[in-house]
């Protein structure tokens, strides 16, 4: 391609960019131009449950990054021929041109020209012609030639926010984030400081369970067939009393539930079940099976038996399993240190918003969120909108992980790319196909110390707690993951042509996952009633209507809100 070809691009870029806003924002709901709705398929994006329509979608291809953003949420543009969704398939065929607005056209044009849904080469070539001021400093390998890049999911923008950047795979992310780090050394610790971290090895018994023949029931030992005779003094056997004398035939002794049975005995009959007679003979009410209410040694596990694999979560049933099992203290990996650094000059940490400022949702909510996942959490900082204070504490820091919170797009205050140049920092993601959320990032800031930048809206944060902190946290903790639930979504739910949209959902009722209202990028509404977070794959398409779970620390079916 030659330069000129290049220039065409990045004007075709604009001129398509330019109308897609004019009819976004100033033409939207002008017959002819509407982007929604679409055979009544149109979803508000904040308010997909409602029976009113919600508002109008806001103008969302940005001038800046070329994004295709909220006029997508569940408009089809295209009649499709294969399964029902947002996403152009080979065949499909235009609706939108065919209704006389043009809109297809130029999100072809600025897909095609920003890369958003293909034409990696051209992103690349612009990249390249790009002049050397123009382009991000980016950090340098160790013999100072190649500069970092994040992984994308195919051929990539710059990467500065002010170009069209493609943004790696939902599913990618949450990938190279579980690769980015080693494991945590194992350590061993009590019992009673182990609860929410990881098992480093496997749970393997240190004696039979249960480690005698155990009586199941109040009532009689008794040894071979009846009536039997009971001993003269009355006295029994009760638990925690070790070595009896053997069990004759004919023999029983009462006993209590838990005593050891003693030897020969073969039966225990509950006490609601015998008969004394007055001569002292025990007789048997209902029929006697061979070794009933008598709990074998070694029933539950023998000695050396694997309990439980390496990589488990150790909760209050699990502690209690390893003290049966004989442990005293448990080998556990060792927990990751998060330091949390909350930005934003707009910010207030008590009482009413009030002259353009906010309350902080995030520093209150994260650290105990990062608890849930297992990490030790090494303080939360506010630092505002300061830059040289974000570098002094990036660089400060010897946490395992840090996680800062706003900042990362490209505003006048978005001060975490250019900190992270100036550490040299290694960007592994930049940028991701999800909403909300985007604008998340992963640095690695030093061997075996991580960053991850959530974005400032609320919402968008916890996507990219769950899609780039949560996978590397596990890996740093050494713990496997849960089995992924999956449920039948039973209302509808908005979904992004190219991007992976988290709705939050309750699975009350029996009646599959329920969207939430509320889900907006800056709300937390939706979430706080919510039980999981759905997957929506880009283009909506899901599978007889079934979506991925992720798990909530409050609901979690792998690691729980303890520790
Ligand atoms: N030109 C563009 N602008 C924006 C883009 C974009 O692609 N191009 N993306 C938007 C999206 S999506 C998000 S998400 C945000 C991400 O912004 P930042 O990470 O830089 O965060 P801030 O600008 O600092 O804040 C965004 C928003 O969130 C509020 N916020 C911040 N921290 C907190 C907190 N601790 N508690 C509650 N609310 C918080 C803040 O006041 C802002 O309203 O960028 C968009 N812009
Ligand atoms: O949608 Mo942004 O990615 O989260 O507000």
């Amino acid at each position: 391609m030659s330069p000129r070809d290049g220039d065409a691009d990045a004007a075709a870029l604009d001129r398509a960019t330019d109308e897609a806003l004019a009819i976004l924002a100033g033409d939207h709901g002008t017959p002819g131009r509407s982007v929604g709705p679409v055979d009544g398929g149109y979803l508000p994006f904040e308010d997909p449950f409602t029976e009113e329509p919600g508002p109008a979608p806001a103008p969302a291809v940005s001038r800046e990054t070329g994004s295709l953003d909220v006029p997508f949420d569940g408009v089809s543009f295209y009649d499709h021929r294969g399964a029902p969704g947002g996403d152009p398939m080979p065949g499909d065929v235009p609706r939108a041109r065919d209704r006389g607005d043009g809109l297809t056209e130029i999100w072809r044009t600025v897909r095609d020209v920003s890369g958003a849904q293909g034409a990696p080469r051209r992103d690349r070539q612009r990249a390249e012609r790009q002049p050397a001021d123009r382009r991000p400093a980016r950090p340098r390998d160790a013999d100072g030639t190649a500069p970092h890049r994040p992984a994308t999911s195919g051929g990539g923008g710059d990467g500065d926010g002010r170009r069209p950047t493609r943004h790696t795979s939902w599913a990618t992310a949450g990938g190279i984030a579980a690769g980015a780090a080693e494991p945590l050394p194992a350590t061993d610790r009590p019992l009673g400081e182990v609860l929410g971290r990881t098992l480093a090895a496997p749970l393997t018994a240190l004696t039979d369970l249960p480690s005698f023949d155990t009586a199941a029931m109040d009532g009689w030992a008794v040894a071979g067939p009846g009536p039997w005779r009971l001993p003269a003094d009355e006295t029994g056997i009760v638990a925690g009393h070790a070595g009896t004398e053997p069990l004759r035939d004919g023999h029983a002794v009462p006993i209590a539930t838990g005593a050891q049975v003693p030897p020969g005995a073969t039966a225990v009959i509950r006490s609601e079940h015998g008969d004394v007679s007055d001569e002292g003979e025990l007789h048997a009410t209902r029929r006697v099976g061979q070794g009933q209410d008598i709990r074998p040694r070694g029933q539950e596990c023998g000695r050396g038996d694997e309990l439980l694999p390496g990589g488990s979560l150790i909760t209050p049933a699990v502690l209690g399993l390893a003290a049966a099992a004989g442990y005293d203290e448990l080998s556990v990996t060792a927990r990751p240190r998060v330091e949390v650094l909350v930005l934003g000059d707009e910010l207030v940490h008590e009482g009413l918003p009030h002259d353009g400022r906010i309350r902080d949702a995030l520093g209150p909510m994260l650290g105990p969120w990062l608890r849930a996942l297992g990490a030790e959490e090494a303080g939360t900082t506010r630092l505002g909108d300061d830059a040289d204070a974000l570098h002094d504490a990036l660089a400060a820091s010897d946490a395992d992980l840090v996680i800062t919170t706003g900042g990362t797009a490209s505003g006048p205050r978005d001060h975490l790319h250019p900190a992270l140049d100036r550490l040299e920092a290694e960007l592994l993601v930049d940028g991701v196909a999800v909403r909300p959320g985007h604008p998340m990032l992963l640095a690695r800031l030093a061997p075996g110390r991580h960053l991850v930048g959530l974005p400032g809206n609320p919402l968008a944060a916890v996507a990219g707690l769950l899609t780039l902190a949560e996978p590397l946290l596990r890996t740093l903790s050494a713990r496997t993951a849960p089995a992924l639930r999956r449920a039948v979504l039973s209302g509808p739910v908005p979904s992004h042509p190219s991007d992976t949209r988290l709705v939050p959902v309750v699975l009350r009722g029996g009646d599959g996952a329920r969207p939430l209202r509320f889900h907006g990028p800056a709300m937390l509404r939706g979430l706080a009633a919510a039980d999981a977070i759905a997957v929506i794959p880009p283009g909506g398409n899901t599978p007889r209507g079934q979506v991925a779970l992720l798990d909530l620390p409050w609901t979690a079916t792998g690691g729980g809100p303890i520790g």
